[in-house]
């Protein structure tokens, strides 16, 4: 993994080197490491309803066929249930480990330590150290303290060297402002739900101010589950003008703001079509501009309703 874009600036060499099949480049974290800024989630289309302990050949072909085609940052989390089966792809891909990205959450299951979760989780993939540990949520924290009791044992994973970087996902400023007071090792990412239509008001601000990246999870909502709403005429007029698809102005829309994308798909045809893409254009400043304004007209959450203060709409 070589090519960097500097931390939070749009993409806007188009000089990358070539990683991961195309040159999606790199995004280098406060810690110095480097995250690959298009990455596969197991979450959704390949994670197993609840219960269900069988392994899944499935998810194994779909995940090899993924890092066949060039996907090399792969989001997974203990609670999507298929870690042996992510662990099973990446041996089975015959991709170097070194040249992977590999993240993992932990669900801060009650009356069980970090240490112990993490284990477990390393186990399951079969690796000796993932790329990314992330707190997949922080509802289980009810003061400050719990907050930053957890962060620290995330600190001693980062510590042992089996987690290279560690960070959160799903947080708010209120839960972060806690950890950032205490921590040794501040977190280097938060992934939230991120699109035109939940931009989360200063909360990017928020996260370049601390050097934070963004990871955004869901970037397409606004053509898929949000549709139909304001970006569509936006989308479609820039889809044309840059002769790709409306999918690939969304996620071209994050990276063009130096935030990581996550995305998602069993179309092998739709997951090359990205990578062949997204390097040959970007979104100008003005463009980004546009259809964030658009989507500001409208508001939308599609993970975790329920658990966000209503703040949430700014
Ligand atoms: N941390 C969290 O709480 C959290 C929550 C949600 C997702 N995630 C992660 O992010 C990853 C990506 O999330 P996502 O799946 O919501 O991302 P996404 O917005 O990229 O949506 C992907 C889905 O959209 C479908 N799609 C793509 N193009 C389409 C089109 N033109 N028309 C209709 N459907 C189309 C795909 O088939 C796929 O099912 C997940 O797999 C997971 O790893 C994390
Ligand atoms: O991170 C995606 C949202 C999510 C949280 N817990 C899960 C369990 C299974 C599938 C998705 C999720």
């Amino acid at each position: 993994m070589h090519s960097i874009t500097s931390a939070f600036q749009p993409d806007a060499s188009g000089t990358a080197p070539k990683q991961q099949g195309g040159s999606i480049p790199n995004l280098k974290l406060s810690d110095g490491n480097e995250i690959p800024m298009l990455g596969y989630g197991l979450g959704t289309a390949n994670f197993k309803r609840g219960g269900d302990t069988a392994f899944n050949q499935q998810i194994v072909d779909h995940t090899v066929a993924a890092i066949k085609a060039g996907y090399y940052h792969l989001d997974g989390a203990e609670a999507y249930g298929n870690e042996q089966e992510l662990g099973a792809a990446i041996k089975a891909a015959g991709v170097p480990r070194s040249k992977l990205f590999v993240t993992t959450k932990t669900s801060c299951r009650a009356g069980e330590t970090i240490e112990t979760a993490f284990s477990r989780s390393l186990a399951k993939l079969g690796l000796d150290y993932v790329d990314l540990y992330l707190i997949h949520q922080p509802y289980f924290a009810k003061t400050p303290a719990d907050h930053q009791s957890k962060w620290a044992e995330m600190e001693a994973i980062k510590d042992s060297g089996r987690a290279r970087s560690i960070g959160v996902s799903n947080y708010l400023q209120s839960d972060l402002e806690p950890i950032l007071t205490t921590a040794r090792l501040p977190p280097v990412v938060n992934q939230i739900e991120y699109h035109p239509y939940l931009q989360h008001g200063d909360l990017v601000a928020f996260h370049r101010q601390h050097g934070i990246a963004i990871e955004a999870y869901a970037p397409l909502t606004a053509i898929t589950k949000a549709a139909p709403g304001p970006c569509d005429a936006v989308y479609e007029r820039l889809a044309k003008k840059y002769g790709v698809s409306e999918g690939e102005i969304a996620l071209r829309w994050c990276l063009d703001q130096g935030i990581v994308a996550l995305t998602t798909s069993g179309n092998e045809q739709r997951l090359q079509g990205y990578l062949a893409k997204l390097p040959a254009f970007h979104l100008t400043p003005k463009e980004v501009e546009e259809v964030a304004e658009a989507g500001r007209e409208k508001h939308f959450r599609g993970f975790w309703l329920g658990k966000f203060a209503a703040d949430d709409r700014r």
